[in-house]
């Protein structure tokens, strides 16, 4: 039976999975981490057979090293490619500019695209493409399709994408918001949908993508109107290791006062700021944890980042002029109630409200967490990147 095999390249790491059309079943699933760095790590498990295996102890130079290691992984622990003949290779591009608005088929043009939009992507973009190039090589007769992150946010209105800046200076550089996450937030607000059993056409929504990377977007009627990332995935929500939105007055002033060089600044807002920047450490369960053993430094940063959220989901509600639902999603948005719980404390004048005995319940299903009854639909929704794009290439194929 013909599956799709999915790559999701980040800038250091690729996520992959085997997927089965008929039944959108999981036949494999792997990480490859630590790429370029003395060592590599990579984890692969058959579905089929549970069988689990890692190495911790080989060096990965570069994602085609690392496309590598997964095929070398398939070929020893299965499954294997005869049984489960590929329909595609589907990749997670992230930027896409303003020339996709959906899945593609790559081609040499779409290649060059996804190329040269890597200055608007420099830690993403080119890490996409070397999967690709990988890919191809490896699979010369499989269809490589692209699933672009900012795809879905291709309905943003000029109003919500423009940067009120000089208008030829932008049109020249295509400086403008694009949005991020668009697999997660289409995936998401559709199975939101399906949950409530309300065509998606008649709801407005706020989707929170609270991952690494976290993300807020309003759904109207099953389209984006406004999200929170913009020309890069820089802009926003206060993130594991990025500073979300800060006045960019602050760049200047760091360059000129601190004798920081912009590539020093760029680096520091994207790795060493948010949860990181404020607190040493990046990973939000660490984080929780100090905050619950009373260490201030946390709490003070967990404040900023609930502070922020809070500040997009008022936003959102009255961008959208009404609210249905708010959907938290990823790592952190499915996994960590108390942040939940006090980032939407005190929005009953939305109709916004959170039942502990529901907010509390650890499961991995779709599920209510506003009280019983209540205007707004509060939800924790599973997102599933791979199992999208799966669907999405096959769909094109
Ligand atoms: N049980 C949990 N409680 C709190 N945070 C969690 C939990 N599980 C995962 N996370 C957090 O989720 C984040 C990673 O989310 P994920 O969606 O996997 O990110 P990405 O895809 O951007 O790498 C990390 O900050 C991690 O600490
Ligand atoms: C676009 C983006 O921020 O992706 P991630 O959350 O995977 O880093
Ligand atoms: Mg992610």
């Amino acid at each position: 039976m013909s599956a799709v095999l999915v790559v999701n390249s980040g800038s250091s790491s690729f996520k992959y999975q085997l997927i089965e059309l008929e039944g959108e079943k999981t036949l494999a699933s792997g990480l490859v981490e630590r790429i370029g760095e003395e060592t590599g790590a990579t984890k692969h498990r058959n579905a089929l057979t549970g069988d689990e295996t890692s190495n911790d102890s080989e060096p990965i130079a570069d994602h085609a090293a690392g496309f590598a290691a997964m095929l070398k992984a398939f070929e020893q622990h299965g499954p294997s490619f005869d049984e489960h003949p590929l329909l595609a290779v589907g990749h997670r591009v992230v930027h896409g500019g303003s020339e996709f608005d959906r899945a593609t088929i790559v081609d040499d043009a779409v290649e060059e695209a996804i190329e040269r939009l890597s200055a608007l992507a420099p830690l993403h973009n080119p890490a996409n493409l070397e999967g690709i190039r990988a890919a191809k090589e490896a699979f010369p007769d499989v269809a490589q399709v692209a699933v672009f992150d900012t795809a879905f946010h291709q309905t943003l209105t000029p109003a919500a994408y423009t940067y009120a800046i000089d208008d030829e200076l932008a049109k020249k550089h295509q400086v403008r918001r694009y949005g991020f996450h668009g697999t997660s937030h289409k995936y998401v607000s559709q199975a939101a949908a399906d949950f409530l059993d309300t065509p998606l056409a008649e709801l407005k929504m706020i989707v929170l993508h609270i991952g690494n990377g976290a993300s807020a977007t309003a759904i109207e009627g099953g389209r984006s109107i406004e999200t929170s990332m913009g020309l890069t995935p820089l802009e926003g929500l206060v993130m594991g290791t990025r500073s979300g939105d800060v006045d960019p007055a602050v760049v200047f002033h760091l360059h000129r006062e601190a004798g920081l060089s912009f590539d020093e600044i760029e680096t520091m807002l994207n790795k060493r700021s948010g949860l990181l920047g404020l607190t040493g450490n990046g990973d939000m369960r660490d984080v929780q944890d100090a905050a619950s053993r009373g260490d201030q430094v946390a709490e003070a940063a967990l404040a900023v980042y609930r502070h922020r959220m809070r500040h997009y989901v008022g936003a959102y509600a009255a961008q959208l002029g009404g609210l249905d639902a708010i959907v938290f999603t990823a790592g952190v948005g499915e996994n960590n109630a108390l942040l939940r719980r006090r980032t939407l404390l005190g929005l009953e004048f939305l109709g916004v409200t959170i039942d502990d005995d529901r907010n509390e319940l650890a499961s991995r299903e779709a599920r209510y967490i506003s009280k019983e009854g209540a205007p707004v639909s509060v939800l924790v929704v599973p997102t599933d990147e791979e199992l999208e794009i799966a669907r999405q290439a096959a769909e094109l194929v």
